[in-house]
């Protein structure tokens, strides 16, 4: 059935359903929030730009590869003294995300920068909050009322803010005979042809939060995914080997990860993917809709209720991972030791809306990985924070890290059992496999 809503018959359900929390912040503008023309017209335009500036592509590659040298320096400066990644990490992906949004990047102890992450952070905690939950129940009534979700809302307009800031200083330095240097230089331009079209999507408005949009949905995901593959590694110190084993063998430590490595190494791809899998990221998917009274498996989903496709249901689903429960790399690999694919693979969704990001974040998991120190070699398993790391695989980084990763808060996303939108009803898809397919790669 995930596969019907998602794939066969994804035209009947690509609308986002109900959230208040963020419609309130998001006005139905940006790619999350918006339907209809406005959305296809938005969606088309990310697609295509963030492919122009490297998303597939060797550009894209080249940045992440600079970025991680970055970190790896800034990893260094620690000398040894062990750490919590979490906030680094954000900064790395975010910035990777900057560099294409207005051709800028942050140093890691730009304060300004540090409080925007921390935001972001904090948000992905609020809106799972009891308080964040009710509002998503009763948005009239939390309103009325003194609450956190008020710093839900201060946060999300002071990093709307603080990104437009960064989108106009971008636009005065430009030189706007040259092509478009980046992602909002490319939007201004568009908005500039557009401007006598009554029913362009391409306005002020819409270009702050589709800045948001992208910036929020690229930074805290890939970053709590690696957080996660870290722990992984700390918890299975054998598959830290493993994947050590390939990064000597391929890698070397002559020369920074490339994603051409990524097929020859198959063991570290199927970690990757497990570690997608069975963090389950996203378990109930995103809001979607109905325009009208629409059947479904013998049933009729009434017009505007709301549908979560339970993408758990499919990366957790027995016929097609043989221990669904537990973590094991073998769900990705064949016996031969060659990458099997699973078409139940859909932590980035599937169909018309799914993730946009999604090339871009595998290209950051796999680039990432193979370069931040291993955290894992030393200690006691139970206590992942007593590893210590100590295999510098790059020139840039020949000084032990010890490494302190903290698991990534799950409930940062809503739950299946407490999470809540208005609307008519809501109906929880899953329940089946749905194949892969859409247009990020
Ligand atoms: C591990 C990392 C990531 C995961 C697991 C993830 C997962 C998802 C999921 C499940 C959705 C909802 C799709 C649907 O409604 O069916 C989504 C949407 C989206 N993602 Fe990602 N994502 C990740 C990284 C990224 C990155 C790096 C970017 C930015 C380049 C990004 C941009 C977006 C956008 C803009 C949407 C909204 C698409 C729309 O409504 O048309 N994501 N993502």
């Amino acid at each position: 059935m995930l596969r019907e809503v998602l794939v066969t018959r994804g035209d009947e359900f690509t609308d986002r359903g109900s959230f208040p929390l963020t419609e309130k912040a998001n006005q139905n503008l940006g790619l999350f929030m918006s339907n209809g023309a406005a959305w296809v017209q938005m969606r088309r335009f990310t697609l295509a730009t963030l492919r122009d500036f490297g998303m597939g592509k060797r550009g894209l590659e080249e940045q992440v590869q600079e970025e991680t040298g970055l970190l790896l320096q800034e990893l260094a400066r620690t000398k040894g003294q062990p750490l919590d990644p979490s906030t680094l990490l954000t900064a790395a992906m975010g910035n990777s995300i900057c560099r294409i949004l207005f051709g800028h990047r942050f140093d890691y102890g730009d304060e300004q920068y540090l409080d925007v992450l921390r935001r972001v952070a904090q948000n992905f905690l609020l809106e799972s909050s009891p308080l964040g939950k009710l509002y998503n129940i009763l948005p009239g009534l939390l309103e009325r009322l003194p609450g956190s979700h008020w710093t839900f809302f201060h946060n999300t307009f002071f990093v709307q803010d603080f990104l437009t800031r960064k989108v106009e200083e971008n636009a005065v330095a430009g030189e706007p005979t040259t092509a478009p240097r980046d992602f909002s230089d490319a939007f201004l331009r568009k908005m500039e042809q557009e401007k006598e079209n009554p029913k362009t999507a391409f306005t002020q408005d819409n270009l702050r939060v589709t800045v948001f949009d992208i910036f929020l949905a690229g930074t805290e995901t890939t970053s709590m995914t690696l957080r996660y593959c870290l722990m992984v590694l700390l918890q299975h110190p054998d598959v830290a080997e493993k994947i050590q084993e390939e990064i000597e063998r391929v890698i070397g430590t002559e020369r920074p990860p490339a994603l051409r490595d990524r097929a020859a190494m198959p063991y570290t791809d199927a970690v990757i993917h497990e570690v997608q899998r069975f963090l389950d990221l996203i378990p109930l998917g995103f809001v979607r809709t109905v325009a009208r009274d629409t059947p479904l498996g013998g049933f009729t989903i009434p017009k505007g209720c709301t549908i979560y496709p339970v993408l758990s249901s499919a990366l957790k689903d027995p016929r097609h991972f043989k221990n669904p429960e537990v973590f094991d790399p073998q769900h990705f690999l064949d016996e031969k030791g060659a990458f099997k694919k699973n078409e139940a693979f859909i932590p980035f969704s599937a169909g018309k809306r799914m993730c946009l990001g999604e090339s871009m974040a595998r290209t950051q998991l796999f680039l990432f990985l193979t370069a931040i120190p291993n955290p894992a070699e030393d200690g006691d398993p139970k206590n992942p924070a007593s590893f210590k790391a100590h295999r510098g695989r790059s020139p840039s980084s020949p000084l032990p890290i010890p490494l302190t990763p903290c698991p990534p808060n799950k409930s940062a996303f809503p739950c299946p059992n407490t999470s809540r939108a208005g609307g008519a009803c809501r109906v929880f898809m899953g329940g089946s496999s749905a194949g892969q397919q859409g247009e990020a790669e």
